[in-house]
């Protein structure tokens, strides 16, 4: 695994007058869970886009080591985009750019509490599952960069919270790098090792927190304390969102 380093000086949409992200600079450590959060429309989706190499209309330059190139991506969309004829293994299977042994798959399904469900078609799954499927499928490739595009959003509480559990625990046997976006502060701290607070368009990086370890109530609590204090301290302006 890889460092990853997203310099992005500017990013306008050709219909747009301002630009979507300028000056933004993001450095990814090796196996780091990082959680983006940052009001609505603020930009999330195009650097995830600039990322995955999806978008390459913009001024800045992204390095994977010391190599000028978009680093392997595994993307998790808000929705699970799961092919409907397809059982939850051939969805995953497909997403694959090299066979892998059939133990690999089985380990991720385990994982994720859908041996069960392997054969099972799109339209049987809850939305939960599908998201766990789209995470699967995701780890599977194994990406230089996991992008998560609130993956997480219109879940039940009680859903939401184990899905996360369940990727959490993924990611501890699996590290890579993840980059997670959400609106949500408690998700964001109950998930990342680091947090980077984003501006409004144009969207730049403004601030950082480390989450503490170990992960309990109480460190949480104090992380997001911590870290509204350190965003009030330095940007006033943001304050509404808090
Ligand atoms: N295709 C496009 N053409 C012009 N402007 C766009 C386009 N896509 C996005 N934008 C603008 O760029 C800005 C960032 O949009 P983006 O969807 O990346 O934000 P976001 O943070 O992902 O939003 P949300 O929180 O709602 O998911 C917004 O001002 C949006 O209107």
């Amino acid at each position: 695994m890889t460092d990853i380093q997203i310099n992005i000086n500017n990013k306008t949409y050709p219909t747009a007058t301002k630009p979507s992200i300028a000056n933004l600079e993001l450095s990814l450590n090796s196996n780091e869970f990082i959680c983006l959060v940052g009001p609505s429309g603020c930009g999330k989706t195009t650097l995830l886009n600039i990322i995955a190499g999806l978008d390459n209309d913009y001024d800045g330059e992204i390095l994977v080591g010391r190599r000028h190139t978009h680093p392997k991506i595994g993307y998790v969309f808000q929705n699970p985009r799961l092919l409907p004829w397809r059982t939850v293994r051939e969805n995953i299977e497909l997403a694959l750019d090299r066979p892998q042994p059939p133990e690999v798959i089985d380990a991720l399904l385990g994982a994720m509490q859908l041996t069960q469900a392997q054969q099972v078609y799109p339209e049987r799954l809850s939305l939960g599952m599908s998201r766990r499927v789209a995470i699967i499928r995701a780890f599977a490739v194994d990406p230089d960069v996991l992008l998560m595009d609130e993956p997480f959003v219109s879940l039940d509480a009680p859903t939401a919270r184990h899905v996360r559990e369940l990727l959490l625990k993924l990611w501890q046997q699996r590290p890579h790098t993840v980059l997670f976006v959400t609106h949500d502060l408690r998700e964001a701290v109950a998930l990342a090792d680091r947090l980077v607070f984003l501006s409004a368009t144009p969207m730049r990086a403004i601030s950082e927190i480390i989450v503490p370890i170990p992960r309990n109530e109480r460190n949480n609590e104090l992380a997001i304390e911590a870290f509204r204090q350190q965003l009030l301290q330095h940007h006033p302006e943001i304050k509404q969102l808090l």
